[in-house]
């Protein structure tokens, strides 16, 4: 297995799989556990999943910041079960994949309750690793372009170690991103478990929570309400957007390729968020205003991806661009609000 996190990976083989994998006259399902699979990028996972009718789906969720809702066009269906359960304590299920998701991404929600988010991230992490182990299954991180915190290097590649603050106020999110991924390492090298590790960069499209918080939800449901479009000062600070369907395809690739990761999975366009605040008016509502307000403690500068790793080791990169993006979360954004277009 192809490792870039450590050239001294152990040799040491993962558990056997189930034995009905080997199975003459059985065919077994692939089962497949989605943790975090009520939330925004989860569901749509979840969906993409279900159209390969050799998948079982398995989701849990604690229904903190994902909704049950995301996922009832799936509710009654054979190869699909939803279970109320909290990461960070265990889980007893047999499953073959584990893709790990579970914990708040919107800052707001992973800052209302800081230990609670630390504690998903590392105890959450460390019980699916130990399901993972126990059942001989392979597990995939979302792990976050947060980990590089506010880089001095630009655009970010997977050898940047990361420049982040382990006292603030992120640091329950970013420094508990960084634990699991450390634990995820220390599986793999200690027992044997298969890992892949996917560093996601923000991400957005339609079923985004309209109270997520995260500046792309933010400005189209201020632009549809006839807001103003918040920017936080200074405004030049950048990101760089990813739509959910090709964040979706990276995630699956990853999971099915040979390497351990950790790979950036992101779109490279990237976007001051006075450039955001333009865009969306020019393609939303031109009449809307947009205004500058406080911003929060150790925002990043700066965030763009090199997915070199991705392109090459995955065969992926993103399709969808920005203007073709905002326009298809705001369709699902109106029909939520119930405001239709201005004739
Ligand atoms: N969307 C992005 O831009 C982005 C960027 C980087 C990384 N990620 C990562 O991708 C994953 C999904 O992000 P998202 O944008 O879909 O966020 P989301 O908040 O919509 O989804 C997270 C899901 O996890 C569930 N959850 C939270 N804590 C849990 C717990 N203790 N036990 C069980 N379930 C729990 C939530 O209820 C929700 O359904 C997260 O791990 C996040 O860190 C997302
Ligand atoms: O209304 C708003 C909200 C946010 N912003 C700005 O927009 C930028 C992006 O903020 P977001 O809250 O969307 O998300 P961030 O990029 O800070 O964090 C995200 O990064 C990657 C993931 O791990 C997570 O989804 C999340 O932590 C920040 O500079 C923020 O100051 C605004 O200008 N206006």
């Amino acid at each position: 297995m192809a490792s870039n996190g450590d050239s001294n990976a152990s040799a040491k083989p993962p558990p056997e799989p189930s034995p009905l994998r080997k199975a003459k006259f059985f065919q077994a399902n692939m089962r497949i556990l989605v943790t975090g699979g009520a939330g925004f990028i989860g569901s749509h996972l979840v969906d993409r999943l279900m159209q390969n009718e050799k998948n079982e789906v398995i989701v849990v969720d604690n229904y903190f910041t994902g909704s049950k809702d995301n996922l009832k066009q799936w509710f009654g269906h054979p190869r699909f079960e939803l279970i109320r359960h909290d990461v960070t304590e265990p889980l007893l299920v047999e499953v073959d994949q584990i893709y790990h998701l579970a914990c708040p991404a919107s800052p707001i929600f992973y800052k209302y309750n800081p230990v609670k988010t630390i504690k998903t991230n590392v105890i959450g992490t460390l019980n699916m690793l130990g399901l993972a182990k126990r059942v001989g299954a392979r597990i995939l991180l979302t792990s976050t372009s947060e980990v590089y915190g506010d880089p001095l290097v630009h655009p970010q590649d997977e050898s940047y170690w990361g420049n982040v603050n382990p006292i603030g106020v992120r640091s329950c999110y970013d420094e508990g991103k960084r634990v699991a991924e450390t634990l995820m390492f220390d599986y793999h090298r200690q027992h044997g478990i298969e890992i892949r590790i996917a560093r996601i960069f923000n991400t957005y499209g339609p079923r985004m929570n309209i109270d997520d918080g995260r500046v792309v939800s933010n400005f189209i449901a201020q632009a549809i309400r006839d807001e103003p479009l918040t920017v936080q000062l200074p405004g030049t600070q950048t990101r760089s957007f990813c739509y959910v369907s090709d964040m979706v395809d990276g995630l699956i690739r990853l999971m099915e390729g040979d390497n351990t990761g950790p790979i950036n999975i992101g779109n490279p366009g990237e976007f001051t968020m006075l450039e955001l605040a333009e865009n969306v008016k020019e393609l939303i509502n031109p009449d809307v205003q947009i205004i500058t307000v406080e911003n929060t403690p150790d925002d990043p500068r700066q965030r763009k991806p090199d997915i070199t790793k991705a392109k090459s080791l995955l065969g992926w990169e993103p399709t969808i661009k920005l203007s073709d993006g905002i326009p298809l979360m705001e369709d699902d954004f109106r029909s939520r609000l119930g405001i239709s277009r201005k004739k």
